[in-house]
């Protein structure tokens, strides 16, 4: 169905006949990024909800928190666009259709409970520790791009907590992370042109022929880490690992093998399909944050001072762990967290597709229509107030500072598709900052980033931030 209610939001002004607004998007991803930076601020000024044009297609798209919290909260299907993405995830958490999803996110939620969580502090703090000792041959020679470092330590993090997988021992990282950035870029490249969006004219394409091939990589690396973790299981090498001590409960890949070999959830290609979106939701994406976080903190000196007394505080001068115990007691850290991820919502837009007609403040959206959400424009809503675009880790720590709206941060989504991984997200960035700022004193200019889309936001040049040793 999707008849247009009389209540529909206004079309955002510059269509042209046929094309609509499609013409602003063709471009390369720095391109798109500015494009979704302006439609944002346009939408904020038309209201926060308008109806964007694509060729033949039109979607909402929508900047107002209480409306994005209201539609995000009552569909849960994902627009057509997350089917670009499913030759790599199929019908993962991510991607899946609605009827698939709703049972495996009920089966797959005890893997992120706080009980499994905490049993990671040991990994978190011993790739910390790593991370710190990679790091060290920049120490005092300039300006480096940290991509490298913190982006394969993120992956062999959710390899060894996650998946029970050691990636070092597999010989794939550095390939399957080239694999990633590529087939992200497929992606945008195809959104960008819209005559690619039918998968029949899309088969005759260059694009999906480089995409197929990138895509073979990252399923080879799936499929071996599956086979290691079964025969380890079989063998009983990890069993210990497999049942987290003292509950009930499971880690991420265990469960997923679990529920299948007992209750046939899962056949041989959605396992694949969980442990893709595993991978690249948990690396990528804090791996991102952390870089961000990095670059602000080497960018604002007296944020990382007050970040390092605050360690230091809580931690003493020596050089012990992170305990869980200390993470609620990093505080301003944690403010710090938050408003680089305000600033840099790195999974910036999201969709939906509207199974019902959806009332709003001001507008009726149709059902069956395509809904596009700015969580990055969300963000940034005039409501944060006039130092909406400045660094400012304070704002989080006077409660009357912060916009009165439940969805004013839009980072993790909202409603029960939200971020599965929020809170491991969170405990992993804090503990490997603790520990790079204890070690550390970061420089960095954040005014230089040129940013773009590759489904997740990115640096167009890479992440350049220098060190120097604390004494
Ligand atoms: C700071 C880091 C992270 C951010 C900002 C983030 C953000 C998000 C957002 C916005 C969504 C909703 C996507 C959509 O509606 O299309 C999402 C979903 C998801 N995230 Fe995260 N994420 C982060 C870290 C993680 C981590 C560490 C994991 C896993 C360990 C993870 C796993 C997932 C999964 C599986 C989903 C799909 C949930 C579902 O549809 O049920 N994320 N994330």
């Amino acid at each position: 169905r999707n008849t247009r209610s009389t209540t529909e939001p206004p079309v955002l002004p510059g269509a042209w006949p046929i094309v609509g607004h499609a013409l602003r998007f063709v471009g390369d991803s720095c391109h798109i990024w500015n494009k979704f930076v302006g439609i944002g601020n346009e939408i904020h000024d038309f209201g926060g909800v308008a109806t964007i044009r694509l060729g033949p297609r039109s979607f909402y798209f929508v900047t107002d928190p209480d409306d994005s919290s209201t539609i995000l909260n009552t569909c849960f299907e994902k627009d057509d666009i997350y089917e670009f993405g499913k030759p790599y995830l199929g019908e993962g958490l991510v991607t899946a259709k609605y009827s698939i999803w709703k049972n495996h996110r009920k089966l797959l939620n005890p893997a992120f409970n706080q009980s499994v969580l905490d049993t990671f502090m040991g990994v978190f703090n011993s790739q910390s520790r790593k991370l710190v000792r990679e790091l060290e041959k920049e120490a005092g020679k300039g300006p480096f791009d940290h991509w490298a470092y913190t982006r394969l330590n993120a992956l062999e993090t959710i390899g060894l907590t996650s998946l029970g997988i050691d990636f070092t021992d597999l010989n794939l990282s550095t390939q399957y992370l080239e694999a990633v950035d590529i087939v992200l870029s497929t992606l945008i490249e195809r959104f960008a042109k819209f005559w690619w969006h039918s998968p029949y004219t899309f088969a005759f394409s260059n694009l999906k022929r480089k995409q197929d091939a990138v895509i073979k990589i990252l399923h080879n690396m799936s499929n071996t880490v599956i086979q290691k973790r079964k025969s380890e299981l079989t063998g009983n090498i990890c069993s210990e690992r497999s049942v987290i001590p003292g509950t009930r409960f499971k880690a991420f890949l265990d469960l997923v093998l679990e529920l299948s070999a007992e209750k046939g959830a899962f056949n041989d290609r959605e396992i694949r399909e969980q442990v893709d979106i595993a991978i690249i939701s948990g690396h990528d994406t804090s791996a991102n944050v952390l870089m961000f976080t990095m670059i602000l903190l080497g960018s604002y000196p007296e944020a990382q001072d007050k970040a390092f007394a605050e360690i230091q505080e809580v931690l003493g001068d020596g050089d012990r762990d992170v305990e869980k115990t200390d993470l609620s007691k990093l505080v301003y850290l944690e403010a710090v967290l938050k408003e680089s991820m305000r600033m840099f919502a790195i999974a910036p837009v999201i969709s939906r597709i509207l199974d019902k007609d959806v009332k709003l403040k001001n507008y009726t959206l149709s059902a069956g229509m395509s809904c596009f959400f700015s969580l990055s424009a969300i963000n940034k809503h005039p409501m944060w107030g006039p130092d909406v675009h400045e660094f400012k880790p304070e704002r989080w720590l006077e409660p009357g500072r912060l916009p009165d709206k439940p969805f004013a941060f839009a980072t993790f989504s909202t409603g029960r598709r939200n971020c599965i991984g929020k809170s491991y997200a969170l405990m992993s960035m804090k503990t490997s900052i603790a520990h790079v700022i204890r070690n550390y004193r970061i420089t960095a200019d954040h005014t230089k980033l040129k940013l773009k889309v590759d489904v997740l936001l990115k640096p167009a040049d890479g992440y350049y931030i220098s060190i120097e040793k604390r004494t």
